[in-house]
């Protein structure tokens, strides 16, 4: 089994256990459901922001510990300050450390979109991530078939969030993209062999439908491959570790976007 078959293993247990724990229902009843989501690709779109995603991320199966220390909140304020256009929270505990209070705890402190980084796998995972007033979620083309794909995206747009389709290669984006795509995310880890290559957004940029978003995701660490893959179109760069990995996640975006 590689990494993404066991995370997704996991993953299917985890989510039975939510549901036998919380009902929907109980989903539906909590504060922050009703909330009316904020659009990232309004806010990607905004010249006036500078297209980081940034990502809150404790560790990860490729790089093991990355930053057990800082606080999500301050973490979260540094990087509204720094003027992202929406933030990333790691939301999966077992393989990246994450957890349901990191996505509240950053909710209670910044109004931009916040993307719920997790394996979706179901809809009762798009609800909980209302639940906790996240924004948007992510559907990774290489764990869901283009069936399952489609029927979370178009339940997530039900519900008036929306969705950022991952993919690794051509083939992905041929076989998964579909209509209630907003934000088409490349991701330059290639997931089985953590290798990283910023190559591999300015190969597909051509191919993402220009009525989405395009993101360029993992391994960016220069403000000039932000600068390089705006050529290509790319409005929307998600990173995490280069921020989380210092001491100061907050200091070191602040450094960062100076040099844009
Ligand atoms: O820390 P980086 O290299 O800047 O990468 C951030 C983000 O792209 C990465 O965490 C990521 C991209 N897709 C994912 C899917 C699941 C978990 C994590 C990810």
């Amino acid at each position: 089994m590689d990494i993404l078959e066991k995370i997704i293993a996991r993953k299917e247990v985890e989510v039975a256990e939510a549901k036998a724990r919380v009902s929907v229902s109980q989903l539906e009843h909590r504060p922050m459901f009703d909330k009316a989501p904020f659009s990232a690709t309004k806010w990607l779109r905004n010249p006036n922001k500078t297209g980081i995603i940034a990502e809150f991320k404790r560790r990860s199966p490729s790089k093991g510990l990355i930053n057990g220390e800082s606080r999500v909140v301050d973490v979260a304020e540094g990087y509204l300050k720094a003027g992202v256009s929406a933030m990333s929270v790691l939301t999966d505990t077992d393989f990246f450390g994450g957890t349901f209070d990191d996505l509240c705890a950053a909710r209670t402190v910044v109004d931009c979109p916040i993307l719920r980084k997790d394996f979706m796998i179901d809809e009762y995972q798009i609800l909980e991530a209302k639940s906790f007033g996240a924004d948007i979620i992510l559907l990774i083309a290489a764990a869901i078939s283009p069936q399952r794909l489609k029927e979370l995206a178009q339940f997530a747009q039900n519900l008036g969030m929306e969705t950022l389709l991952e993919v690794h290669d051509e083939q992905e984006l041929n076989t998964h993209f579909n209509p209630y795509i907003n934000l088409v995310g490349v991701n330059n880890r290639n997931l089985k062999t953590f290798e990283v290559s910023v190559e591999t957004s300015i190969r597909l940029a051509e191919l993402i439908p220009n009525n989405c978003v395009k993101i360029s995701e993992s391994g960016i660490s220069d403000p000039k491959t932000i600068k390089e893959l705006k050529k290509y179109g790319y409005q929307g760069f998600l990173i995490g570790e280069n921020f989380m990995k210092t001491n100061d996640p907050a200091a070191a975006i602040a450094e960062f976007v100076k040099e844009l």
